[in-house]
């Protein structure tokens, strides 16, 4: 069995050697994916995750724009088309420096797992830029996006490829790449997720990321007996995902302590209430400006600059700023300090060994690709609306994201339970993502 696993990432290494994050990815899947293959005599000697790991496509183009002093900019634009086997392909699109064929790679190839747990017709696939949105004029957005669609428009379609917001890109891009689309294509159609209400959007799709990730932390703590309701929270980012994680963890009556971005966190030992969660909203999604001035406002709190917010002690852990952004150090620290629960908002936070450290002290730990599914499947709800050309009340979207969050949970435990009774979320969460996609390939054939 080990040879088998060491035999498939030295393939895997070889031909994606300088690719780590997608490696990391990769690795975590077929650790607990080739046994299981293994077991099963339909799924062996069919080369299936060997197919997996390669893009049906992987679209790289040059964004040209313009920018507020008249000067000519060029970037990187991507689309990571990575497995079309149960749906058209489906997944954000990314604007950070650091974005690169490893990041979207890995992102893409997560996303088919989630997109298959969800239940829901959506292939996989990701994209994005090396664009920084960061201290960018609303100008230079719209021509930035208006540029990267001018290329993109012709691999994506709504029967074929549909893109949604991930880090960088949120209402107000989404809207400029779609009127370019609409413009170049001359239709109205549910080619993007994630749009705004009055053209196409659906409610509660900016809420799905982070309200599914407590909907899902819940659903875990309640195998305990256990639920939100009086501990201690600790949140990582301050952007679409954290936003809506610390909003649903104040109604379930959690206290919330800390909030970050990439320039450090906030510590209000106070709680961040909701008064406090509507001032860091209008700070980041208005002004766009720095989680530090939330201290100039609430100078009881404190920031801690260039730290991610693993030191303050809780009961909950979630993190949703970015990958590998907690590492065994930061686990170990979780642990000590008495965590219970660890949540993924982002994709990815936690390293391999981070991983393993909650996995030996048995806490709850709920990977990525099943906590933070309530996304894309509010995405994929916005798409069965826009086909439907009818609209859901929010308590309607809301109730399918509970029961789109809570059958993931199932499927975890169905795949995942050990004898003990300990229910290994990673190991549940890639195998039942695995199969719905796996069989879909072995019925088209080798194509
Ligand atoms: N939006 C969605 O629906 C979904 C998002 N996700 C994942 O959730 C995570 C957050 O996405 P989202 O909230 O949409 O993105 P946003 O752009 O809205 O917010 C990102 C947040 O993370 C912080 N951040 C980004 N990069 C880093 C870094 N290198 N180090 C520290 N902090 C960083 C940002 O800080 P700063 O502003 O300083 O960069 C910001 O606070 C990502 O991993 C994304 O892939 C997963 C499923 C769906
Ligand atoms: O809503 C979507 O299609 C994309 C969400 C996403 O990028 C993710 O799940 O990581």
């Amino acid at each position: 069995m080990k040879h088998n696993i060491e035999a498939f990432l030295n393939q895997v290494k070889q031909r994606n050697s300088h690719e780590p994050e997608f490696l990391q990815a990769v690795e975590e899947v077929a650790e607990t994916v080739i046994p299981y293959i293994l077991e099963h005599d339909i799924y062996r000697g069919k080369n299936i995750l060997t197919r997996m790991v390669e893009p049906e496509r992987l679209i790289s183009f040059r964004v040209s724009w313009v920018d507020d002093q008249g000067k000519i900019q060029v970037n990187r634009g991507y689309r990571v088309q990575m497995n079309s086997a149960i749906g058209p392909y489906k997944g954000g699109l990314r604007f950070h420096p650091t974005v690169n064929a490893s990041i979207l790679k890995f992102l893409a190839f997560e996303q088919v797992f989630k997109n298959s747990l969800t239940t829901l017709p959506m292939g996989g696939g990701k994209g994005g830029s090396d664009f920084d949105p960061k201290g960018k004029s609303d100008n230079e957005i719209m021509r930035f996006c208006h540029a990267f669609m001018s290329e993109l428009f012709r691999h994506i379609g709504p029967n074929t490829d549909v893109p949604a917001g991930d880090i960088g890109v949120g209402g107000r891009e989404i809207g400029f790449l779609f009127g370019m689309y609409k413009k170049i294509k001359n239709e109205f159609t549910g080619v993007l997720t994630g749009k705004g209400m009055s053209w196409g959007g659906s409610l509660i799709r900016p809420e799905a990321t982070g309200y599914g990730t407590v909907y899902f932390a819940e659903k875990m703590l309640n195998t305990k007996g256990d639920d939100f309701k009086d501990k201690n929270v600790v949140v990582s980012g301050s952007g679409n995902v954290a936003q809506y994680a610390v909003e649903k963890s104040l109604q379930l009556g959690a206290k919330v302590l800390t909030m970050s971005d990439s320039s450090g966190y906030i510590y209000d030992a106070d709680g961040i209430d909701s008064d406090k969660l509507a001032f860091v909203m209008e700070l980041k999604n208005v002004k766009r400006g720095r989680i530090h001035e939330y201290v100039v406002k609430y100078p009881n709190a404190e920031f801690v600059e260039g730290k991610t917010p693993w030191g303050v002690s809780c009961e909950i852990a979630l993190p949703c700023a970015t990958q590998n952004e907690l590492n065994e150090a930061d686990a170990n620290t979780l642990l000590n300090n008495g965590c219970i629960c660890v949540s993924e908002g982002a994709n990815m936070p936690s390293t391999k060994e981070a991983i393993t450290a909650f996995h030996r002290a048995k806490i709850l730990f709920a990977p990525g690709k099943a906590s933070n599914a309530g996304g894309v499947a509010t995405s994929g709800l916005e798409m069965t609306q826009n086909s439907l050309r009818f609209n859901w009340t929010r308590e309607e979207v809301d109730n399918k994201l509970k029961e789109i969050m809570c059958n993931i949970h199932d499927s975890c435990i169905k795949y995942g339970k050990e004898e003990d009774g300990y229910i290994d979320y990673v190991k549940g969460a890639n195998i039942a993502g695995f199969v719905k996609v796996a069989d879909a390939m072995l019925a088209q054939g080798v194509v």
